[in-house]
Order: structure tokens, then sequence, then C-alpha cells
């Protein structure tokens, strides 16, 4: 099996949509994202995608996505888009040749063009409708990241954890919120790394392992 599918594909999707829904009582009052603030929803069985909007009042970018999602999760750092006032954003990865801008791509612009994730924004209300890996080597190259909050559908696969979750502090978080913030993540079920889950991790150090021949390829 190959390292897109073998991040993809799996039981993830499935496994989530059979979940109920995580407790939707904060005990703390802290706030993480709009979409997990109430619980965590299930996956719908069968879901197939929908399309994501930009916040401009007119002529709304749009970006269609052809199939579910997945590894969708919560990060802290400051470079991901949040609606505002969220402290986390949230976001899932998508095979890239299941994603088209489907209206209003004039709109559209890369926010950083020497970041890993090129990240295309609306230049109308600043919301990131997607973003790219060019670089072929990249360990997630073939998947575009995208924030399923944008779209009129329920069903996407849901959050399932939290990365990055130190990187609020850079965005001006005040470091003695932060146990209360990891407590609330783990409340939702959405454990907090500070920096990818260890699937993850362990995915993007086998590609460098097999890419440097340290594991045969
Ligand atoms: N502490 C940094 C972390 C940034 C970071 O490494 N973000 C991760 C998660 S989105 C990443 O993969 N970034 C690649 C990129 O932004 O291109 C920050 O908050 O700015
Ligand atoms: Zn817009
Ligand atoms: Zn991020």
């Amino acid at each position: 099996m190959g390292f897109l599918s073998r991040l993809f594909g799996g039981e993830a999707p499935s496994a989530a949509s059979a979940a109920p829904a995580r407790p939707a009582v904060s005990t703390s009052g802290v706030q993480i994202h709009p979409s997990v603030d109430g619980g965590v929803a299930p996956a719908a069985p069968g879901f197939a995608g929908g399309v994501l909007r930009c916040g401009c009042a007119t002529d709304k970018v749009e970006v269609t996505l052809s199939g579910q999602t997945a590894h969708n999760h919560v990060c802290g750092c400051t470079k991901c888009w949040k609606p505002a006032g969220a402290v986390f954003s949230q976001v899932a990865v998508v095979p890239r040749d299941q994603l088209a801008v489907t209206a209003h791509a004039e709109k559209l612009s890369v926010v950083d063009g020497s970041a890993a994730i090129q990240r295309h924004a609306c230049t109308g209300c600043g919301t990131h409708m997607y973003g790219r890996i060019e670089n072929q080597a990249h360990p997630f190259h073939g998947l575009d990241f995208v924030h399923t909050e944008l779209s009129p559908q329920s069903g996407w696969s849901p959050a399932e954890f939290a990365a990055f979750v130190s990187s609020v502090i850079e965005a001006g978080v005040d470091p003695s919120r932060m146990d209360g913030i990891r407590a609330r993540l783990r409340e939702l079920g959405l454990e907090p790394y500070d920096c990818l889950s260890p699937p993850l991790m362990d995915a993007i150090a086998t590609h460098v392992a097999k890419s440097s021949g340290a594991l045969p390829a």
C-alpha cells in the first residue's frame, strides 16, 4: 500500500462514523473552536463530499470536494486559518484530485509562498479556502488541507485530536490558560499534542527514513 493510501485510506472515517457524539458539556467555559465547542459530531455514513464557501457577502469563492475528508483535527499553530474568536483552527485533508475551485477562483491568492503548505485565501474576506503542498518530496504531497466548517453540509469527518497545542501561546494565549485548554480538549476526546498525533508523526518519519535509505523503500 502506498504512503498516501496508508495515510488516507483505512478505517478511520467509518470507525469515526460509528462513534457517538462526544460530550458537549464544558466544565470550564474554555472555547476551542465553534465546530467542537458544543461536542464533536460523528461523520455521516457514506458521506461523499460537498462545497466550501468563503465569508464574502457576494461573489463567494466556492471549493467543491468530491469525497469525505480524513485526519480532521484542531490545530493551534499561527499559520492555520481560524474563524473570528477561535483559539484553534480546524483542519482536515482530502486528496488533491478530489478538490476543485468551482466559483471565483480569481479572488484567491497564496498567503505565504515560502510555506510548505500554500494556503489559498480569499482576497475579499481572508478565509483560507484550501492549502496545497507543491513540494513532491513532502510527506503529505498529494493531500490538500481544508476547513470543513465552511460547508453548509454536515457529515464531514470529525476532529480526532489536537495538534500544535502549545503554539496557541505564540498567538497571545496566556501560558497560565494551558492546563484548562488541555483539560477541555481531553474532555472533548481531542487528545492534545504539541506537534501532530503519533500516527502522523510516525508516517512522516517513515517517509523520511525511506527517502534517506535508513529504511528500505
Ligand atoms: N509554532 C509554529 C508552528 C507552525 C507549524 O509548524 N505548523 C504546522 C501545522 S499546520 C505545519 O505543518 N506547518 C506547515 C506550513 O505552515 O506550511 C506556529 O505556531 O507558527
Ligand atoms: Zn471571500
Ligand atoms: Zn496549523
